[in-house]
């Protein structure tokens, strides 16, 4: 049939430019935080801990760019680093100095920490109002709760439901799969979605045959950490597609040697959706936009309770 002039068929899924709404976030951030700076007569600056253990490189990029994303949103950054070899003891003494000091109003530990330390203890450890990451099981319970809201939302899940009301994506009666059951990115994401009325359903590494869900689905998360897990005819034609996977790999034509791709098959899944976020670009600015939103919160809750 012909087309009706001005009236064209979409190919290709709209791309949810993650950097590009990241970008727009840091600076309503930066605003925010100068206006508190200007409103406490330059007395009051939030400030966020960064604790890294160990010498992984990719560990190393991220805290780097948390830091750099601090200084350019007027966020004061407080890092220590400690050595592959530091105990768990020592990790959780820095964490308890961080907790008594009036200074910082969020604490992350990067994840992942050595094999040796017990990851949930050190994690339990940071006060409830200053865990920015929203990884205590406090504010992980109070997300599942309903009538209860958390001090703070995990990062990447909270970025990944804000890509898709930033792109005008309806959530409310919609039906949504999410790919993956970590406890630090797909329970929180199904949570949220399920908060703002999607109907979800979680698939998982013990799911036989995940694409019969993934078909019926409006929005589809997919946070697994498979490479290219999700094809594009496991796809419904118009679906929203969040990819929070970030695999490396291996590529010899790349300067680096390899590539980043994500959970879901782009080059398949772009022909099929009708939004769909890339690797790299979508999902991972956004984690570290919504550590600062979430270090700005933790800031004004202290700020107000201080006046
Ligand atoms: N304490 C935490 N540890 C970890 C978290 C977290 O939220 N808190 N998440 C990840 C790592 N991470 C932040 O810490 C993170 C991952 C990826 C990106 C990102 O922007 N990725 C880019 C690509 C980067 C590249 O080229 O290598 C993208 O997707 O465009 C930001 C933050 C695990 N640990």
């Amino acid at each position: 049939m012909d087309k009706v002039e001005g009236e064209q068929e979409q190919d290709q899924a709209q791309l949810i430019d993650g950097k590009a709404i990241a970008e727009t976030i840091r600076g309503e951030i930066r605003d925010e935080v100068a206006r508190l700076k200007e409103e406490s007569g330059g007395r009051f600056e939030p400030g966020l801990a960064v604790v890294l253990v160990g010498e992984r490189k990719d560990s190393q990029t991220y805290v780097r760019s948390k830091k750099k994303g601090c200084e350019e949103a007027g966020i004061k950054s407080f890092g220590t680093d400690l050595p592959e070899t530091a105990t768990e003891e020592e990790v959780l003494a820095v964490v308890r100095e961080y907790n008594a000091d009036p200074r910082v109003h969020g604490i992350l530990v990067q994840l992942p920490l050595p094999s040796h330390m017990d990851e949930e203890k050190i994690l339990m450890a940071i006060s409830i109002e200053k865990d920015v990451d929203g990884f205590h099981p406090e504010n992980i319970g109070k997300l599942a709760m309903r009538g209860r809201d958390p001090d703070f939302v995990c990062c990447t899940p909270k970025g990944s439901v804000e890509l898709l009301e930033r792109s005008n994506i309806p959530i409310a009666g919609k039906s949504a799969v999410v790919v993956g059951r970590s406890n630090i990115v797909g329970t929180p994401a199904a949570m949220l979605l399920q908060r703002r009325n999607a109907t979800v359903t979680v698939v998982h590494s013990r799911t036989p045959n995940p694409e019969k869900y993934i078909r019926e689905a409006d929005i589809v998360i997919a946070a697994c950490g498979v490479a290219n897990f999700v094809r594009g005819d496991w796809l419904k034609p118009g679906c929203a597609v969040i990819d929070v996977g970030i695999n490396a790999v291996d590529d010899p034509t790349k300067k680096r040697g390899y590539r980043l791709v994500g959970d879901v098959c782009f080059e398949e899944a772009v022909k099929v959706a009708g939004q769909i976020t890339p690797v790299p670009g979508g999902v991972g600015p956004m984690t570290i936009a919504m550590l600062l939103q979430n270090t700005l919160e933790g800031a004004k809750k202290a700020y107000e309770q201080g006046k």
